[in-house]
């Protein structure tokens, strides 16, 4: 990254990649001929979180201060410096909006798939707004949050409010919408999230474990657990959802697979890859059954008019990416 940032700003002329290491998190500094020419004896360059503080979206502000010799730093150039993902990413959304028509897109997903996280980044590359449903019903029980709710009301008291967020938010355009995980278990919540697109964020249950036994399961009141190691604890209840769920999840519209996309970017481990690598994914994969679905009507039809099914009910036949079709309709 450091390389590209300088290349961005064209300073490789006079710093090259193998004359950087990094000092900590945000920053870098770089020794080079030019230190020795001009006796500067630092650079320091600091990488400012400019956009989201969402891991792996790494827009940042880059300021490039130069300390002499008993001399104040100064700012040598500054610039906003964006990662070569980041530009895939805007290029690949920009792309597939027009086709979206204004639909939103429903992310759904065991707990702590990432939802949330790639929703923000997505909305952002779409010029959607984003909507996390559980803030909504925690916002309609005045403030209190989902454990609360779980605690003082129940879960069905809870599950009837997520309906009635998912419905209100059906007739609703441009969103990005981060779906509780279990909100694909109700038949009438697909009834409302299949007004717009449905993608699946699959990651594996152990690195689900991992994420959210480093953040702690207190917000999440399915996942609470007594004694025990905490990561076999969590393991063992994302289990037992997953069973429970894993069907239900194939009546999204389209699937995002983490294991897919670290075999493709070479990761052996999911782990590596960051949500912005997993937010490509998704433009990506929604053109992918976009345009499978017009060879689909090209083959079956004959016509120059597509006209792509819109599902009022959940369809396990058909499963999911990448042959089941979008709600779209597409006149090429
Ligand atoms: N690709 C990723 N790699 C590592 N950690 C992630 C990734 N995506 C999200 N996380 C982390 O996992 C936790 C759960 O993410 P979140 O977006 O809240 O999931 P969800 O909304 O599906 O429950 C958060 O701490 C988040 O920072
Ligand atoms: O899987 C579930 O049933 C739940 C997931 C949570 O949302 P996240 O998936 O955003 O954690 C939240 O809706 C509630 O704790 C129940």
């Amino acid at each position: 990254m450091e390389a590209k940032v300088l290349q961005s700003l064209h300073l490789s002329t006079w710093i090259g990649p193998d004359s950087t290491f990094p000092t900590n998190s945000n920053s870098m500094r770089l020794c080079t001929r030019f230190e020795k020419k001009r006796r500067v004896n630092m650079l320091k360059c600091s990488f400012e979180q400019t956009i989201k503080p969402a891991i792996g979206h790494r827009a940042a502000g880059l300021k490039i201060s130069c300390t002499s010799q008993n001399s104040l730093a100064s700012v040598l150039e500054s610039g906003i410096y964006t990662t070569e993902e980041d530009l895939v990413l805007k290029k690949k959304s920009e792309e597939i909006e027009p086709c979206l028509s204004g639909r939103c897109i429903y992310l759904v997903g065991m707990m702590g798939s990432g939802k949330t996280t790639i929703g923000q980044i997505l909305s952002e590359v779409l010029g959607y707004s984003f909507f996390d449903s559980d803030k909504l019903i925690e916002q309609s029980a005045g403030g209190t949050a989902v454990a609360d709710i779980f605690k003082l009301h129940g879960e069905p008291f809870f599950r009837n409010n997520e309906t009635e967020v998912l419905h209100k938010l059906s007739s609703m355009h441009r969103l990005v919408i981060s779906t509780g995980g279990g909100a694909v278990v109700r038949p009438i919540n697909w009834k409302y999230m299949n007004k717009g697109i449905s993608v699946f964020i699959d990651v594996p249950l152990d690195a689900l474990a991992q994420r959210l036994t480093a953040v702690g399961t207190e917000s999440r009141p399915l996942l609470h657990h007594g004694a025990g190691d905490p990561y076999t604890q969590t393991l063992k209840r994302l289990s037992k959802l997953w069973e429970e769920r894993s069907e239900a999840y194939t009546n999204a519209h389209v699937r995002v697979s983490l294991e897919r996309i670290a075999a493709k970017l070479g990761h052996g481990d999911v782990c590596c890859v960051n949500p912005t690598q997993i937010a490509i994914e998704v433009p990506l994969s929604l053109s992918l059954s976009l345009s499978l679905s017009l060879s689909l009507s090209h083959t079956h039809t004959h016509t120059h008019t597509h006209t792509l099914v819109v599902k009022d009910e959940p369809d396990t036949r058909l499963g999911t990416h990448p042959n089941r079709r979008l709600p779209e309709e597409i006149n090429p």
